[in-house]
């Protein structure tokens, strides 16, 4: 006898999930790499609440933002050190289980036993999006990863969402966005795909307002935001 896979897998084959202020609460790394490059370069460091607004473009506009932050731009090439030396930095600092959100690892793992395939499609380095989830215990669970260097485009454009789709051999039509920010609801609309925003990430303006067609404050309520978008297609 073969089992019919669930209605909300049915409806939602391939999850695609955003990764800082998503699956990790990675403003504290983040931050401690960039001040150490901001030291480094004799510059003031930034506030924690500074990081949250700075992340989410991916590091080289992390980066940018820092020095505006703390005294200007520099020249094309001292910028170019400063990426340098903050990607040194932040891919020297072990991956640390307690980034991962709360309910994040068990409702990744609850979905993927149910059928969901699920992806990363986020604005970070691919290579050290990599290492982090695979440190993490998380790369395993996952059937496609997608970086903010992995093409020539990266969120807000649709392309690596798309991208993280198709490696999942899903389509658009089956595909379901889970995000924190502006770009990642930008990407979804885009790409055709709906959205689940969380409230608790580093969206620059308040989440209700992002426009999501779902609105979750704590990751373990996903499965049931899942099931009420499912229900809707029916
Ligand atoms: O800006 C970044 O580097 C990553 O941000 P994201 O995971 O939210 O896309
Ligand atoms: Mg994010």
């Amino acid at each position: 006898m073969t089992s019919r896979p669930e209605p909300t897998v049915q409806a939602f084959p391939a999850l695609v999930f955003d990764l800082d202020g998503t699956l990790l609460d990675s403003v504290p790394d983040i931050g401690q790499a960039l001040n150490r490059t901001l030291m480094d370069l004799g510059r003031p460091t930034v506030s924690p609440a500074q990081v949250r607004r700075f992340v989410g473009d991916g590091v080289r506009r992390l980066v940018e933002r820092g020095l505006e932050a703390t005294g200007g731009l520099p020249d094309a090439g001292a910028q170019d050190a400063a990426l340098d030396r903050f990607m040194a930095i932040y891919g020297a600092i072990p991956a640390d289980p307690a980034c991962i959100f709360p309910g994040v690892l068990d409702t990744l793992r609850a979905l993927a036993a149910a059928g969901h395939g699920l992806a990363v499609c986020t604005n970070k380095p691919e290579a050290i999006t990599r290492d982090l989830l695979r440190d993490l215990g998380l790369l395993d669970l996952l059937a496609a990863v997608v970086g903010g260097d992995t093409l020539p485009q990266r969120k807000p454009a649709p392309e690596p969402l798309l991208a993280a789709i198709a490696r999942m051999g899903a389509s658009p039509a089956g595909a379901l966005m889970v995000g924190d920010s502006e770009n990642d609801v930008a990407t979804a609309r885009a790409a055709g795909v709906p959205v689940v925003a969380v409230t608790y990430g580093y969206s620059r303006v308040p989440v209700p307002e992002l426009g999501a067609d779902h609105v979750i404050d704590r990751f373990d309520a996903l499965p049931g935001a899942i099931a009420s978008l499912a229900s809707r297609r029916a």
